[in-house]
């Protein structure tokens, strides 16, 4: 069924506390469960779909996770050696981060794993990550010369692995994540060099776990550890991410003034922010404070006149997932905004820069697809009309953003902002006056 999304009439305010991070809930889980016996407590919990997957995949792998009813989960770590052999297909979903970090925590374990996920993930790329763990030692077979799922990591031994000096060739913390995984199970030491710097939630969760990964400009070095002392609790901050859909609601639509509370602003995360306010948006940062080694702060958004910019490659790993609502942004601002070096929308559940230029240019014609980005022209007249989500929940909430700040529109497979969002929708019902 559609979701009929109406324009807003009168502004959007209060209060919306931003649900936990996709990225940190994914970590947070793997990580505890390598703990010795140890149980941590992890409070603000992202309940989404992905993140759900994951916590299938850890008790498959013979881990004690309690869900209590405040989002919060107690994990009882079984110790880097104390995974057990699934018994049966580990299913990955959507997540491509599930898949990429499992890859590298189960790289050299002495049980076979095998991933499936939907068939959006089959045809994500599997290579970047298999290549590396190779190099490190690891056996893993996959369709089409290693690539693509499903894929079957053989079992290994830890004598068989070793440290590695690894150069990316694209800025991907899934990536750099399942070689800092490996290199943790396997005890070797890894240094990974990567073009830009991307997020750093594993670094960050790794040293508050008393593991000494350290970081130098583009340059990670993971040193070993013999075991893993966690916190007894971790706090997930609220995701920019999600944050990013009302930054973004807050600045275009006229009248709004809202607070988005509890949002992770790692630096390694807020592009969005920079981009924003380059374009001239009213947002203020307070109550700043830091836990686990993540930044957390209160951000108040307020309407403002947007005007175009241009961005491109150093600032892509800062924001990679906001392109679609910047788009919603640039759509709305006076003026022209260009955006380069984005050709990794292209691999993600979908191809992000094509599916943005097809159905944004359904309410205007106001998008031009490049090979590696987008040109916006700003400020058409939009119109109410039907456009699909690609069964992607980043593109579904940022059509949901430009219908309630244009004229409304009709979103076929709204549904996908379970992945990473579930309550998008009545959020947006309940900040309208
Ligand atoms: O490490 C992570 O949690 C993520 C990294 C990014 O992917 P890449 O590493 O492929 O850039 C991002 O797009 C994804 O939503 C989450
Ligand atoms: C690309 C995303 O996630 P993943 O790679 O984990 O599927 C996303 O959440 O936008």
């Amino acid at each position: 069924m559609n979701k009929t999304i109406a324009k807003v009439k009168n502004g959007i305010h209060g209060t919306i506390v931003i649900p936990g991070d996709k990225s940190v809930s994914h970590r947070s889980l793997m990580i505890s469960a390598l703990c010795d016996g140890q149980t941590v407590h992890v409070k603000n919990f992202l309940r989404s779909a992905d993140c759900l997957s994951t916590l299938e995949a850890i008790r498959a792998l013979g881990v004690t996770v309690k869900e209590n009813e405040d989002n919060s989960l107690d994990i009882t770590g079984v110790g880097l050696q104390g995974l057990q052999e699934p018994q049966t297909i580990v299913d990955a979903g959507d997540s491509g981060t599930l898949l990429r970090l499992m890859m590298g925590l189960l790289a050299a374990q002495p049980f076979l794993t095998t991933f499936t996920g939907d068939a959006a993930l089959h045809k994500r790329p599997m290579g970047r990550v298999i290549k590396p763990l190779e190099m490190m030692g690891a056996k893993i077979v996959g369709r089409k010369d290693n690539t693509l799922l499903p894929i079957t990591i053989l079992p290994n031994e830890k004598k068989n692995f070793h440290g590695i000096t690894y150069e990316m060739p694209v800025a991907s913390a899934q990536v750099k994540s399942a070689i800092l995984l490996a290199a943790l199970t396997a005890g070797v030491e890894v240094k990974i060099i990567e073009p830009v710097p991307s997020r750093n939630h594993t670094e960050c969760m790794m040293r508050a776990f008393g593991i000494n990964v350290e970081t130098n400009g583009n340059e990670v070095v993971f040193h070993p550890a013999e075991r893993l002392q966690g916190p007894k609790t971790i706090e997930v901050p609220g995701d920019i991410s999600s944050a990013a859909f009302w930054l973004v609601a807050g600045s275009i639509i006229p009248n709004s003034s809202i607070v988005l509370k509890n949002v992770g602003v790692n630096p390694s995360r807020t592009g969005i922010l920079d981009v924003l306010r380059d374009m001239g948006a009213d947002i203020v940062e307070t109550n700043r404070y830091e836990s686990g080694g993540e930044a957390i702060a209160d951000i108040h958004v307020k309407s403002a006149k947007l005007h175009g910019t241009a961005f491109g490659k150093d600032i892509m790993p800062r924001l990679i997932d906001e392109i679609p609502i910047i788009a919603v942004a640039a759509l709305f601002a006076e003026g022209e905004t260009k955006i380069t070096g984005a050709e990794e929308l292209r691999v993600k559940e979908t191809d992000r820069l094509h599916a943005i230029a097809e159905e944004f240019n359904k309410l205007a014609p106001a998008i031009t697809e490049l090979e590696d980005g987008l040109i916006i022209k700003g400020g058409l007249p939009l119109k109410n009309s039907e456009a699909f989500s690609y069964d992607d929940h980043r593109i579904a909430m940022a059509l949901a953003i430009a219908g309630a700040a244009g004229e409304g529109v009709e979103i076929s497979h709204p549904e996908c902002v379970n992945i990473s969002y579930p309550e998008f929708y009545d959020t947006l019902s309940n900040v309208q006056i």
